[in-house]
């Protein structure tokens, strides 16, 4: 076969610099919202890496940043088995039926007090992210809970997911890809245009997106990302929900900056009560709030049916009129 042209060192190294570079500049800009370089200086930094991969084709790797412009056409996805299934949640409509949930934990732990965490449910499309060594190897839809579609090429496409985590680690994270209200709106406005029907609401939005076979289209959509599960967080010396949300935004992840550490189930209704009237404050919509028991060797305890875990309830927000 051809002789493997020697590339020249200097290249490479300077490839190697530009992603890491560039992938730094992703995460202070979308994870963290708090860029350090403007606009230009990052186009510029792009433009030099995506022409030093189309002169040395052989040095692109899947994660790449030059990956997040999509490009490809998919056949269609593969199915992917879930290491652990992606199950759902009870639903919870009121202060009482909440507290019947605590009393519940109490009665199955034998525990007076049980903390727990509140987090904000997002109205999205639930996804599961795997990563080898610290680097993107796969992104799946929930599907039925034990299979789901490998989305990986789309996921790439949103640039608050990491292509690198901050530690090489091998890990599986779960969490919610959902589209911010406002990209929600021009994306009508532009389906408007063009004659194509509305989409009903963000997460309709999002989880069309996200089966979009065109990964262009994908990357011209302004999806995003919560990162709120560690798949075997003892794994990691986790042993507590609030350590491991600490642990996802430490290793590079964009985390829900509104979840709360409650004391007990009191602390939790005031969370909700508080939450119920904030929503129209956030870019993205919600339904609820999801409690979670706090530690994880109570988790254990507590377990899961086939469908949902014991040790987490969904606490819904009343339903509004129909939303224009
Ligand atoms: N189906 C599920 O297990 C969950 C669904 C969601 C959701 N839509 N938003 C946030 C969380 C969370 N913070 O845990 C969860 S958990």
């Amino acid at each position: 076969g051809e002789k493997m042209r020697q590339i020249p060192k200097e290249v490479i190294e300077e490839v190697e610099r530009l992603r890491e570079e560039i992938e730094y500049h992703n995460y202070r800009y979308y994870v963290l919202n708090d860029p350090v370089i403007t606009d230009e200086e990052y186009d510029r930094l792009m433009r030099r890496l995506i022409e030093l991969e189309r002169m040395y084709p052989e040095l692109v790797t899947p994660d790449s940043p030059t990956q997040r412009v999509g490009g490809k056409v998919l056949e269609g996805f593969k199915t992917v088995k879930h290491s652990v299934p992606m199950l759902s949640l009870d639903n919870t409509y009121n202060e009482e039926e909440i507290i019947e949930f605590d009393k519940r934990v109490k009665k199955t732990l034998q525990e007076s007090e049980v903390e727990y965490v509140a987090e904000l449910k997002i109205d999205g499309v639930s996804i599961a992210l795997r990563y080898e060594n610290g680097r993107f190897v796969l992104g799946a839809t929930r599907g039925d809970g034990v299979e789901g579609e490998d989305v990986s090429e789309n996921v790439k496409t949103i640039r608050s997911v990491p292509l690198r985590l901050r530690k090489p680690l091998t890990i599986e994270v779960r969490g919610e890809i959902y589209m911010p209200v406002d990209e929600f709106k021009r994306l009508n406005e532009e389906r408007e245009e063009e004659g194509l029907p509305p989409f009903a609401n963000p997460r309709n939005a999002a989880a069309g997106t996200l089966r979009q076979l065109n990964t262009a289209l994908v990357a011209s959509r302004r999806l995003d990302s919560f990162i709120y599960y560690v798949v075997h967080p003892e794994n990691y010396g986790l042993k507590t929900q609030w350590e491991a949300l600490q642990f996802l935004k430490e290793i590079g992840f964009k985390v829900n900056p509104h979840s709360r550490l409650c004391k007990n189930i009191q602390e939790v209704i005031e969370y909700w009560r508080e939450w119920k009237e904030r929503k129209r404050e956030l870019d993205y919509w919600v339904d609820g709030v999801v409690v979670k028991v706090n530690r994880f060797d109570f988790q254990k305890v507590l377990g899961e049916t086939s469908k949902a875990p014991r040790w987490a309830i969904a606490f819904k927000f009343p339903a509004e009129q129909a939303r224009t």
